[in-house]
């Protein structure tokens, strides 16, 4: 979903706390989501939901911390300014390439992901489309909006986030009434579930990234310290609570067995909600899931795009002008177009990927700066996360294990699911 962070910057969105905690929700819940019934079939059910409360406290805490370093600073401060005055030059650059690498390769997971829908949705129309066509369609439409300006994309993302929230609860809340508790509880298949759970960290790790939104929050709400904790751990709560619901909804109604197909097929966003539709007796709610899955992509788009385009825009020195813009468009889209329509299935491999990366400014980063700042501050008086030094180096282990596991299961070195 979108990434509210240059939203903020241009419109006040009312101090409330909710204001906060939806833009926190609306980075996080994306097309992570999609790949979590697919690379959790092998463990399904009871280990996912596991998998999903250790990673989302993990993941609660690496944005407390970096929380925790923002408050030395200026509301409006940067990763790039935390980076530079707490850890130095070396760790600017790492943080500032794996930051652009995220918004590169998810650019390219919308767009994978985008294309498989969009083409889920027209052959349901009765139109057929190759792929990578329905991708370069996909990504040229929303390319346009960005192009036009930050308040379209705020405008457009909230719509959708409205209908999101609508769709959702009407094809969900259907799915979870239809669910069939044995395959929920009983799954077919091979008995082995435990071992799957490594190669999917990666993938909840993903799921659970909205670490770029610390520094807009700090900038949206000044210094209080304990609304932006709220925001932070209500954000994250709904998308945990969203995850369980969408992991007994696929799992409640496509057997464990079902997914060996998924998975062979790429297991693109368009096949699992193929494979949804299949299972759903009403054809309009069909609709609403399919037009949820669309949504939910192409918010996410917009918003990791956006990010994307000021980045480049800065660092290219591309001013705001129709030319400065255009030439701005062309290197933010045109790479992972062309990536899309190259590879258009390689939806699972790029948020695997992403993940990889986001350990380093999402997780290891942050724990880092929490570190050398109580250094550099030892008498600070406000916000400090619980656990002392133990807790950081829980945080570091974490991104450690599961950017392993992301390298392992690269290599083939991990059982996973088929
Ligand atoms: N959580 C987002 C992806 C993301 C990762 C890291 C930072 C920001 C966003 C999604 O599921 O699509």
């Amino acid at each position: 979903m979108a990434n509210h962070m240059n939203a903020v910057k241009n419109k006040p969105v009312g101090k409330s706390l909710l204001g906060g905690a939806m833009i926190i929700a609306g980075t996080t819940v994306g097309a992570g989501m999609f790949s979590l019934p697919v690379v959790g079939a092998g463990m399904w059910f009871g280990y996912s939901v596991l998998m999903l409360l250790g990673i989302w406290f993990c993941m609660l805490m690496s944005g407390l911390l970096l929380l925790e370093t923002n408050l030395h600073f200026e509301p409006g401060a940067s990763f790039d300014t935390l980076t530079k005055e707490t850890l130095g030059q070396f760790w600017r650059i790492v943080n500032g390439v794996s930051i652009a690498f995220v918004l590169y390769i998810l650019t390219y997971a919308y767009i994978s992901g985008g294309g498989s829908i969009v083409n889920h949705s027209l052959q349901g129309m009765g139109i057929e489309l190759p792929q990578s066509v329905a991708g370069l369609v996909f990504a040229v439409v929303l390319a346009c909006i960005v192009l036009i300006s930050t308040k379209a994309v705020d405008r457009i993302t909230t719509i959708m986030l409205g209908g999101m929230i609508i769709t959702f609860f009407l094809a969900i809340g259907n799915l979870l009434i239809e669910i069939d508790v044995t395959k929920l509880l009983e799954p077919d298949g091979n008995q082995s579930f435990m071992p799957y759970l490594w190669a999917a960290l990666p993938f909840g790790l993903a799921s659970f990234g909205y670490h770029g939104n610390v520094p807009s929050l700090v900038k949206y709400y000044g210094k209080d310290s304990s609304t932006i904790i709220k925001a932070i751990f209500v954000g994250t709560f709904i998308a945990l609570i969203i995850y369980a619901c969408w992991l007994v909804a696929t799992m409640g109604n496509i057997p464990r067995s079902q997914f060996s197909e998924i998975i062979a097929q790429g297991g693109n966003m368009g096949v699992l909600v193929g494979a949804l539709s299949k299972v759903m007796e009403s054809s309009w709610l069909n609709s609403m899931l399919t037009l949820f899955a669309n949504l939910a992509v192409a918010s996410s788009f917009l918003g990791v795009t956006l990010g994307l385009f000021d980045y480049l825009a800065d660092l290219f020195g591309f001013d705001d002008t129709r030319s400065g813009r255009i030439k701005t468009a062309v290197v933010t889209f045109v790479p992972p177009t062309i990536l899309g329509l190259l590879f258009p299935d390689g939806f699972l491999i790029a948020i695997g990927f992403a993940a990889l990366a986001a350990t380093v400014w999402a997780i290891i980063v942050p724990a880092l700066m929490a570190y050398k700042s109580r250094q550099q501050f030892p008498n600070h008086q406000g916000f400090r996360v619980f656990g002392g030094t133990p807790l950081i180096i829980l945080v570091v282990l974490y991104g450690v294990v599961t950017g392993a596991c992301h390298l392992l299961a690269m290599a083939n070195l991990l059982p996973q699911f088929s």
